[in-house]
């Protein structure tokens, strides 16, 4: 069975928004005219994306008292719970839902990891955010307490569909859920120090989300300028690519062996390489390293081969 990831809040608190935005290429300005979610709507992004997971957006209305409501068949496959919360509004009603779901969720299901998306934070100061967050953590983890679910652990992570933070945070959700998360981190470790790059990120292709990066802390400009790198390169492909290219409607893939080489103006190149249908291998690497670009294509190759064998696909 797949792995779900259930998307929870209160009305208009921006579940669908996310969704369309990471996993169907829509624009944030469009999410200004989505309907109201009024059942659960169930998503398999598996047939564009990597991701073999089922994304479930739960309607703000949920009544955990109501019995229509399977709550163990809700709960009992989820891998990651995500809670909205509008930083925006009013955020006092949605934390006693986040707690009342938690809480119902972990005793139903110990395993799952509750992701809070302290999100719309494109209208909050630097300041206001960093207070934000500080107040949501407290006061949730407060009322975790004083109910003596202590093992119960929530993550915090500030978005906007506006930037690249709603990406960053999926992706971090994401890679909690990949068993082979870790070792896909060694491979690229070790890509990264016998090639002479700077950075690199494994991508799923069509949501942007990056499955894996070397041990290397992640600057947000890095990922910014890898995620405008693939949409470059999909927007090329989409216009001069081959015409099995758009995966007979399904969605975006690669096609085979897609490349993609840009120069920027701090002497840094950016550089891409299709792993599998699905996945790219993003390099940020220094233009003289670049001139060894013969062992950095040998050890990508040598890379896709055992990222291959880890999730024993074929290309
Ligand atoms: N400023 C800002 N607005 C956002 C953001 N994300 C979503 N919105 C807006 O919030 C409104 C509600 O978004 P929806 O995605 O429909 O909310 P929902 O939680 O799915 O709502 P229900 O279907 O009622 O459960 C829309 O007008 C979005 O454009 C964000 O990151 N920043």
């Amino acid at each position: 069975m797949k792995p779900r990831i259930l998307i929870m809040g209160l009305r208009r608190s921006g579940k669908s928004s996310i969704q369309k935005v990471v996993f169907h290429k829509m624009s944030p300005n469009e999410t200004l005219f989505l309907e109201i979610t009024s059942k659960i709507f169930k998503d398999d992004v598996s047939n564009t994306s990597f991701i073999n997971f089922q994304i479930w957006d739960i309607p703000g209305q949920i009544d955990f008292l109501d019995s229509t409501f399977d709550l163990d068949m809700i709960f009992g496959g989820t891998g990651a719970l995500i809670f909205v919360v509008d930083a925006q509004d009013d955020y006092m009603e949605a934390l006693t839902c986040l707690h009342q779901a938690v809480s119902k969720a972990f005793r139903i299901n110990p395993q799952i990891r509750f992701e809070i998306f302290i999100h719309k934070v494109d209208g909050l100061s630097d300041d206001h955010k960093i207070e934000t967050q500080r107040d949501i953590s407290q006061r949730a983890n407060e009322e975790l307490h004083e109910a003596s679910l202590i093992d119960l652990h929530l993550s915090f992570h500030l978005t906007s569909i506006y930037d690249h933070s709603i990406f960053e945070a999926f992706s971090k959700v994401v890679q909690k859920l990949i068993p082979q998360h870790s070792t896909l981190e060694n491979l690229l470790s070790s890509f990264v120090q016998n090639s002479g790059i700077e950075k690199t990120f494994l991508f799923d292709v069509v949501s942007k989300i990056y499955i894996a990066t070397d041990g290397s802390p992640v600057d947000m400009q890095s990922y910014e300028l890898c995620c405008e790198m693939i949409d470059v390169m999909l927007d090329m492909t989409c216009i001069y690519g081959s015409s099995g290219y758009l995966n007979k409607g399904l969605g975006y893939a690669t096609t085979q062996d897609s490349t993609c080489i840009i120069r920027l103006n701090n002497s840094n190149i950016l550089y891409l390489r299709e792993v599998t249908r699905f996945l790219v291998v993003v390099c940020i690497v220094r233009d003289d390293a670049f001139t060894k670009r013969g062992i950095i294509d040998y050890n990508i190759l040598l890379l896709k081969k055992a990222i291959h064998e880890v999730f024993d696909v074929r290309p």
